[in-house]
C-alpha cells in the first residue's frame, strides 16, 4: 500500500509551550487509524496538521510523495485531497441536501449526478430522504451524519474524524462504525479519535495514541506496540466490512 503521509520531526508549540513532539510517522493509503489519548494530548492539533490547514512549529510533513511547502499555491490543490469532520460540525443554513452538496459544487458537480451523489451520500449515513430537511432543524446526531455524509460525497484519499460516534445512539454509531471500517477497502486513510474503549473494540485499526504529545504505548491494551516511524497494528476484534458504493 503507498505512503499517504510521512511525519519527519514534527515539533508544535504554543507560547513556547511543546504541545506535540512526533519523531517519525508514517500512514499508508487504505487504513484505518485509531488515534488516542486524554484531553489536551495533541490529537486535534495533530488532525489539523493532517488536514494541511496548520502547520507544525517545525518538521516536514510529505503528503503523497510531495513535502507540504505550507504556501498557497500547493496548498489548495493538496487539501482537495484531504476532508476533516470536526466533532461540532458547522452546518450552514439551509438543506440537508445544499449542505451536502456544497463540496461537491466547489469541485465542479452539478446536475443530476450531483443529485445522484448527494442522495447515495444521504443513504450511506441512514438519512434517505432527509434532503429537503432544514439543517437548523436536526439533532446533534443527525447533523453529524450530515456532516460525514458531506465528507463521503466527497470521496478524498484521506478521512479525517474527530470523535465521529460520540454523540450518536447505539444503532447510529453501529452504522457508522460499518461505513468507516469499509472505506479503507476502496483506499482512502481514515483517521478517527475516540475516547470510548467499545469503538477500539470494535472497530478494525491501528491504533496510534498520544500522551503528552508524543507517540506512546496505550495504557489500556497492553497487546499494542507504538513505536516511532510505522505504526504497529493492535490486535482489535475484526469486523466484518459492509461493502457501499457512491461513486
Ligand atoms: N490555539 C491554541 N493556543 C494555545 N494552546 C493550544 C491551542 N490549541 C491547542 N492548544 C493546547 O495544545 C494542547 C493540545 O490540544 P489538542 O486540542 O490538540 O488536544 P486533544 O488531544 O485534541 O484534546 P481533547 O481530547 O480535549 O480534544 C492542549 O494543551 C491545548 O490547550
Amino acid at each position: 500500500m503507498s505512503i499517504r503521509y510521512r511525519l519527519d520531526s514534527i515539533q508544535t508549540s504554543y507560547d513556547s509551550r511543546t504541545v506535540l513532539d512526533i519523531g517519525q510517522l508514517t500512514l499508508r493509503a487504505g487504513r484505518l487509524y485509531i488515534l488516542t489519548g486524554a484531553n489536551g494530548a495533541g490529537k486535534s492539533t495533530l488532525l489539523s496538521h493532517l488536514a494541511l490547514l496548520t502547520a507544525p512549529t517545525s518538521g516536514e510533513i510529505v503528503f503523497e510523495g510531495e513535502t507540504v511547502l505550507w504556501s498557497n499555491s500547493t496548498l489548495q490543490r493538496q487539501r482537495r485531497d484531504v476532508t476533516l469532520v470536526h466533532q461540532s460540525p458547522y452546518l450552514f443554513t439551509g438543506s440537508v441536501a445544499a449542505n451536502v452538496a456544497y463540496g461537491l459544487k466547489l469541485r465542479g458537480g452539478h446536475g443530476d449526478g450531483l443529485k445522484q451523489r448527494v442522495e447515495e451520500a444521504l443513504a450511506l449515513v441512514g438519512l434517505a430522504g432527509f434532503g429537503h430537511r432544514r439543517s437548523r432543524e436536526l439533532s446533534g446526531g443527525e447533523a453529524q451524519r450530515v456532516a460525514l455524509a458531506r465528507a463521503l460525497a466527497l470521496e478524498t484519499k484521506v478521512l479525517l474524524l474527530d470523535e465521529p460516534l460520540a454523540n450518536v445512539d447505539r444503532n447510529t454509531s453501529d452504522l457508522l462504525e460499518n461505513i468507516i471500517s469499509a472505506l479503507p477497502a476502496r483506499g482512502t486513510t481514515v483517521v478517527m479519535t475516540t475516547h470510548d474503549p467499545e469503538h477500539l473494540e470494535r472497530l478494525k485499526g491501528e491504533r496510534i495514541h498520544l500522551a503528552a504529545g508524543r507517540l506512546a504505548a496505550p495504557q489500556s491494551f497492553s497487546t499494542t506496540s507504538v513505536e516511532e516511524g510505522e505504526i504497529q497494528p493492535c490486535r482489535l476484534s475484526p469486523k466484518p466490512a459492509t461493502s457501499f458504493s457512491i461513486a
